[in-house]
């Protein structure tokens, strides 16, 4: 079964070229990308969509969640907005309501927010235990989450409960408990951050969750000048996340992680992503990340919405997009592509365009996943000119439509 999309105003791709096609077309077949051109040149489809002159981009790559969880923490963020500061023991509140939910309620909410993702135009998605911090609760959120998410991280290391002693808890985290997870997770995350985990007791539970097989990821540089980034650039992590806080010595070293990548061909040796969270720092108020430096600096960055219920209840990548853009000093078409390839590059779905291989997300090309988004705007522009609006018009996840 093919579909051709036609008459799109402008189709930003996203691809290696970073090419903007006008009056394009594309072709559907199955989950996959089987042709992309000038609408005029067109192959026949099975069915044909009629884009009515509006603009096209890939799915959003949300490289950064927290989906598992119950409650919320309304009054902690109306005590935040009155002038008190964020600090990590709030997420002792969540783990409690997340423990006291039942299998099918956590699996119901998580499935609700995965819902409204993909109707702003998510389409691939990552997500994080990190509200269980015992062994029973950990594997049960990285069971659930595996049905949920298109890839799940395990974040063990988030907080120490309240009554534990820190290091008994990070032996258990680099042992028992990441065993009893290690079946439904890719990635491994630590909040390297002062209130959580120092850089020793970080460190000790990613080398054992890279023993493990995991790929790394780091909370980092959120409330200070922690240590967080310079431990995922020494332990080769994926991304560092937050990095709201940066020394010069920090934006040296993610650069150097990139040396030996060429952007052009997307080959060589990936270097540690730096994600972005605007959403959360709006929330936390605390300083926007960096971007803009970040990017001027040649470090690859993502943008992703960190929805979870203490510091960034959306999972609205189009408000992050928007905020990149007016308040990050992003290129509408830099912050879009943070906002899709750059979560593929963090999770490492770049690279893939084989009939029935790995299939990359993030990009519109040939053979990559049928992830699209198409903007109720003639152009992605409108994503930062008309901020606030409702722009998604339709969605396709690996070639269906999700709406
Ligand atoms: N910083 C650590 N973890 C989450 C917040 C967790 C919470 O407060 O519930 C974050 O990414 O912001
Ligand atoms: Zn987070």
């Amino acid at each position: 079964m093919s579909t051709l999309i036609t008459n799109i105003a402008e189709l930003m791709t996203q691809d290696l070229e970073h090419r903007v096609l006008k009056d394009a077309a594309v072709v559907i077949e199955g989950e996959r990308i089987s042709w992309i051109g000038a609408a005029a040149d067109a192959p026949a489809a099975d069915d044909a969509v009629d884009a009515g002159g509006r603009a096209m981009l890939p799915g959003w790559v949300d490289s950064h969640t927290h989906l598992l969880f119950a409650g919320d923490r309304t009054a902690e963020f109306e005590a935040r907005m009155a002038g008190e500061s964020y600090s990590a023991g709030g997420i002792a509140v969540t783990m409690n309501a997340t423990r006291a939910t039942s299998d099918f309620d956590l699996t119901r909410l998580a499935l609700g927010r995965v819902a409204e993702a993909v109707s702003q135009g998510t389409t691939y998605i990552e997500t994080k235990t990190g509200y269980g911090l015992d062994i029973e609760h950990e594997a049960r959120s990285a069971r659930i989450a595996s049905t949920i998410a298109d890839q799940v991280t395990y974040l063990g290391a988030h907080l120490v409960p309240a009554g534990q002693d820190p290091d008994a808890y990070t032996d258990l985290a680099s042992g028992p408990m990441l065993a009893a997870v290690r079946p439904y997770v890719q990635w491994a995350d630590v909040f390297c951050e002062d209130g959580a985990f120092d850089a020793e007791q970080s460190r000790r539970v990613l080398l054992a969750c890279r023993d493990a097989g995991l790929g790394l990821r780091v909370h980092g540089n959120q409330l200070g000048e922690g240590p967080g980034v310079q431990l995922a650039v020494e332990l080769e992590a994926a991304s560092v996340d937050h990095v709201n806080y940066l020394a010069d010595k920090d934006v040296d070293a993610l650069t150097g992680t990139w040396a030996g990548w060429d952007a052009t061909t997307g080959t060589g040796r990936r270097g540690t992503v730096a994600t972005c969270l605007p959403a959360c720092d709006l929330s936390t108020r605390q300083p926007l990340a960096p971007a803009r430096e970040l990017l001027d600096a040649g470090v690859q960055v993502a943008l992703a919405s960190n929805c979870n219920p203490g510091t960034s209840y959306t999972s609205s990548m189009a408000f992050c997009v928007t905020t990149a853009v007016l308040q990050m000093r992003l290129s509408v078409h830099e912050a879009v592509r943070a906002a899709t390839y750059g979560g593929a590059l963090a999770l490492h779905k770049d690279k893939g365009n084989d009939v029935d291989g790995e299939r990359a997300v993030g990009s519109i090309a040939v053979g990559h996943r049928a992830d699209l988004h198409l903007l109720n705007a003639p152009s992605a522009t409108h994503l930062a000119y008309r901020p606030g609006m409702p722009l998604t018009y339709a969605v396709w996840r690996a070639g269906a439509r999700a709406r």
